[in-house]
């Protein structure tokens, strides 16, 4: 089952790069309100409408990823339309570990042959379809003829999905996560895929903000912060 989208967050494993399901089982499970989360900055609550989530592992999930976590995620929003996702995952048991992120963020798009992704040029990617070998992108900005699947690797923290269609980009702006999914699955696979249309592939772009090249490694006790800001300004 997915979350055919939004925002799921994959996690403890991205794609199927490890023993779990594929993007983990964090977009699959409860999350609860957490009334009283520890403080963050006062910057990420002045003047902003937020709540605050967490995730814990259940028996059955530490049966199959045997590691005691606290996850949360502030989802806040202001009035100039930003979106900010906060994550920390504090590791509450007595071993390390190490897992892999993403915000597999879906964008609502006028048409794929619209789009470009500028902020991924020059950069080495790990291609999902030639067997996640490694790629080096050319120095234009990115453009889609047909199917991609993607990791982009170590990029700055701002990408940007100019729609020309809509006259409007999508700004993303990242913190603690140095990798880029960029994912569409064109006709065929859409038709292969349950809960999306076979023409809705047009109208969607996933780009995650992500960390998957070098997972994250948290001691007992260790907390990691991540954070994805998402905009929209008008262009031309
Ligand atoms: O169908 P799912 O599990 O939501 O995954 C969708 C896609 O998610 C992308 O992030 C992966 O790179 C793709 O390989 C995958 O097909």
């Amino acid at each position: 089952m997915a979350v055919r989208g939004g925002i799921p967050i994959c996690f403890p494993q991205f794609g199927n790069r490890g023993i779990l399901e594929q993007h983990g089982f964090a977009r699959n499970r409860m999350w609860i309100i957490d009334e009283n989360p520890p403080p963050l900055h006062p910057n990420d609550s002045k003047g902003k409408s937020f709540v605050d989530l967490l995730f814990t592992p259940s028996e059955e999930d530490l049966k199959r990823w045997n590691h005691s976590f606290e996850f949360r995620l502030r989802v806040a929003l202001d009035f100039d339309g930003y979106l900010t996702m906060i994550s920390r995952v504090r590791n509450i048991n007595c071993k390390p570990f190490s897992f892999s992120i993403a915000y597999h963020t879906y964008f609502s798009i006028s048409d794929i042959s619209e789009v470009r992704v500028e902020g991924l040029e020059t950069l080495d990617y790990l291609d999902n379809l030639q067997q996640k070998e490694r790629f080096t992108e050319q120095g234009d900005a990115l453009t889609f003829e047909s199917e991609i699947d993607r990791v982009y690797l170590s990029s700055e923290d701002v990408i940007a999905v100019l729609d020309h269609e809509k006259k409007q980009t999508f700004v993303i702006r990242k913190e603690g996560l140095p990798d880029v999914v960029v994912w569409n699955p064109w006709e065929k696979k859409s038709r292969a895929i349950a809960d999306l249309g076979d023409e809705e592939y047009k109208q969607m772009l996933c780009v995650d903000g992500a960390a998957i090249e070098n997972p994250i490694n948290l001691k007992p006790g260790e907390e990691w912060t991540g954070r994805l800001e998402l905009s929209v300004v008008a262009s031309t």
